[in-house]
């Protein structure tokens, strides 16, 4: 399993501190939400904060674009040092195209899913990807609770995958902690996101091993 700790829950004060914090502690990759208070009613991140975090850490780092026009962000997150650029199906009109942008960019592609998007809305971008996110909250902040309903979207992504013989990684958002995560885990999850429950506990290394353990 590979672990994906959410900046969002971090100090932003300390940001470089907790950073090199988890990836000291054992963690996989560095997600970062970037809202634009319009998708979502929350507003985070720009290029800069990524083109910023760049050099102070060698960990991949994924950024989650919740923003309504994903298009108009690409280049700009590419140029800043995205090694992964997420973007939502619910957000374009041209979901295709805006994921060819991504993969022209040089930039792995991945796609997300809100929790009321069917699975089928994906079908045709598929091949594409090298990621697909299921989110397990609906998006917008940290700190919610994981939606159990979709463990069965995780588990017939992962029947999908194996069907269409495809290679996609497998990643859930929102509401990881040692409660959820073996269910996910158990329905084929690659990557998980974690925020709160990293971030939010005196060690991000016992948080993150806590993760680990429980799904074995
Ligand atoms: O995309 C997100 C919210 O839209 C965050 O990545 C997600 O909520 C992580 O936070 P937590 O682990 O606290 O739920
Ligand atoms: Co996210």
């Amino acid at each position: 399993m590979k672990i994906a700790p959410s900046i969002l829950s971090a100090d932003f004060a300390h940001l470089a501190r907790d950073v090199e914090k988890v990836e000291k502690a054992g963690a996989d990759l560095l997600h970062v939400d970037v809202m634009d208070g319009h998708f979502v009613s929350n507003l985070t991140f720009g290029p800069l904060v990524v083109q910023a975090l760049r050099p102070v850490t060698s960990l991949p780092l994924e950024v989650h674009l919740m923003v309504s026009d994903p298009a108009a962000w690409v280049a700009d997150f590419a140029e800043a040092g995205a090694d992964t650029i997420l973007v939502h199906e619910e957000a374009t009109d041209h979901l295709y195209g805006v994921l060819q942008h991504v993969i022209e960019k040089g930039v792995r592609a991945g796609v997300v899913i809100n929790p009321g998007t069917p699975l089928s809305s994906l079908e045709e971008v598929l091949p594409l990807v090298d990621q697909v996110l299921v989110m397990t909250v609906n998006p917008g902040f940290g700190g919610q609770k994981f939606l159990t309903p979709m463990v069965d979207k995780v588990d017939r992504l992962y029947q999908l995958r194996k069907a269409r013989k495809l290679h996609f990684d497998i990643e859930v958002d929102g509401g990881i902690n040692n409660q959820t995560v073996k269910a996910a885990a158990d329905a084929g999850t690659d990557i998980f996101v974690a925020g709160s429950y990293v971030f939010g506990s005196k060690n991000v290394g016992d948080a993150m091993n806590s993760l680990r353990e429980a799904v074995k």
